[in-house]
């Protein structure tokens, strides 16, 4: 018998992991520690579950990273892209799920698995020795006496800052009248209509109103330690960037651009609120981009200000929580292992990518890495113009580590096209690119290049995944 591979954590990249290592032939014991222990945002025992948003964000192979990076995924054949696909609600141009319909769909796959086994417990300390080949993915709210063991070892403080949840709002208190479905442009996005978001238009009395109360409103107090605990700009709260300036907001979550009131269709709103299913009933919808550490009280009041949500009830709100993550360029080697301590790998947002998509990503390289070492066989990385290689090379040794300040340089990351390596546009005879045209003739090369290596690196034919 094969002498299992061990995975703490049974959230977006264990999940992944197991199942990237079971289709290899390699048994897997994956340990959850919900239900017996709880995390500050979770709320089910499911496996995969999605804390926040329900969306996998853009769609797009050929013009953004993120959706580059599921069509990578998919030619891996990962679980989670399997699952979210089949389980998408209509957003837009983005990839949304029926949250409890995937995760119920990834814990049946791997409770399914006859190479799976599924351990209920906390991992409180640092694996038994016994366990010759771990991979640790506990996510930003890894429990307190692992994190506690884990910094022991490595002698690294892991830096903890906070994300902030957005609220969620019963489809039928949503004013109708006011309130209308487009999605910006009317992209129509994979599974939507072009008609997927609400929209609550405001004039420029009401938003400068509601900047008003946003910055007057009752927060949530920093700890002293917390204070000077860096937000990362992919999920600032509203609060927060609407203290970095009056027009922050309209230029943000709030921007009006691409949409038409139809009740008003020749008046410009000033600066729109857009809701997004989150379940596939479609009963309930959340506030698009609207993280916030304003209390409960604050935010209820606050919120009725938006024309069409002066009646809203909130099926949850806003709220705060921790991120735990290593320094892992100095910490991990390329393949994801700790170099303290090699039979410890590490995967999900604990190494520093950041969201649903990186994490299950970043699970799905390593489950492949430590199943081709369980096997005998050489490890291979996979190429740096991948998506796959380039948020690998942010973790592992991308970043550029400056020690200049309180703080480590080395912050958690979305994939983002700054990562890959540049490429040159293929010039055409007798036509020169400018501007927007020239950036969007450079994401298609750079995504082009990035399918045809990874179907490369993959063992797939080349041809059909670079077109
Ligand atoms: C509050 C919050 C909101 C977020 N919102 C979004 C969002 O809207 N969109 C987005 O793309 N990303 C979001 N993220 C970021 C991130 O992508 C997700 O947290 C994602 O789930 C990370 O995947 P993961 O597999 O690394 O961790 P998780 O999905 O959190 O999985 C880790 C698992 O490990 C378990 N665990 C922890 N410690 C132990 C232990 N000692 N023993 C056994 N099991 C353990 C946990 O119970 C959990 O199931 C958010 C993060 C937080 C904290």
């Amino acid at each position: 018998m094969m002498k299992p591979i061990h995975i703490v954590g049974g959230g977006l990249a264990g999940s992944e992991a197991a199942w990237q290592i079971a289709r290899r032939g390699v048994p897997v014991v994956l340990h959850e520690m919900r239900p017996v222990r709880g995390t500050e945002a979770h709320k089910t025992e499911s496996l995969a579950e999605l804390v926040c948003s329900n969306s996998f964000r853009s769609d797009d192979a050929e013009a953004n990273a993120v959706g580059l990076l599921h069509a990578e995924m998919r030619m891996a054949d990962s679980l989670i892209m399997r699952m979210g696909d089949s389980h998408q609600v209509p957003a837009g141009g983005a990839l949304a799920v029926d949250r409890d319909g995937f995760a119920a769909a990834v814990t049946a796959a791997l409770e399914a698995h006859p190479l799976v086994s599924i351990e209920r417990g906390e991992v409180a300390g640092l694996p038994p020795e016994e366990w010759d080949s771990v991979i640790v993915a506990t996510g930003p709210l890894t429990s307190a006496a692992l994190a506690d063991s884990i910094r022991a070892l490595t002698g690294e403080e892991s830096l903890a800052f906070f994300d902030a949840i957005a609220p969620i709002v019963h489809f039928d208190s949503i004013d109708r009248s006011i309130a209308w479905f487009q999605s910006r442009y009317d992209k129509p996005g994979p599974g939507g209509t072009g008609a997927d978001y609400l929209n609550c238009p405001m004039t420029e009395a009401e938003y400068n109103a509601f900047v008003d109360a946003l910055l007057a409103g009752d927060k949530t107090e920093f700890k002293d330690w917390e204070a000077s605990t860096p937000y990362f700009d992919g999920c600032l709260p509203i609060e927060v960037m609407a203290e970095r300036g009056r027009e922050t907001l309209r230029h943000g979550p709030m921007k009006p651009v691409g949409l038409t009131n139809p009740n008003n269709p020749t008046v410009k709103a000033y600066a729109i609120v857009q809701l997004r299913q989150d379940n596939a009933l479609g009963t309930l919808y959340n506030m698009v981009g609207f993280q916030t550490k304003l209390k409960y009280g604050a935010q209820t009041a606050i919120f009725r200000m938006i024309p069409g949500l002066q009646n809203a009830e909130f099926a949850r709100l806003g709220g705060l929580h921790r991120n735990t993550f290593l320094n892992s360029p100095k910490l991990l080697d390329p393949s994801l292992r700790l170099k303290a301590m090699p039979r410890l790998r590490f995967a999900g947002q604990i190494t520093g990518c950041e969201g649903y998509v990186e994490s299950a990503s970043v699970g799905l390289l390593a489950g492949r890495f430590a199943a081709a070492e369980r096997l005998g066989e050489a490890v291979s990385l996979p190429p740096p113009t991948t998506a796959f290689g380039a948020l690998l090379g942010h973790i592992t040794g991308g970043h550029i580590v400056a020690e200049d300040g309180p703080t480590r340089s080395f912050q958690p990351m979305n994939v983002n096209f700054g990562l890959f390596p540049p490429i040159e546009v293929p010039k055409e005879p007798g036509k020169r690119l400018r501007g927007a045209e020239k950036t969007l003739a450079k994401k298609k090369a750079l995504t082009g290049r990035a399918r045809a290596d990874a179907a490369a690196w993959l063992g797939l034919p080349v041809a059909e995944a670079a077109e």
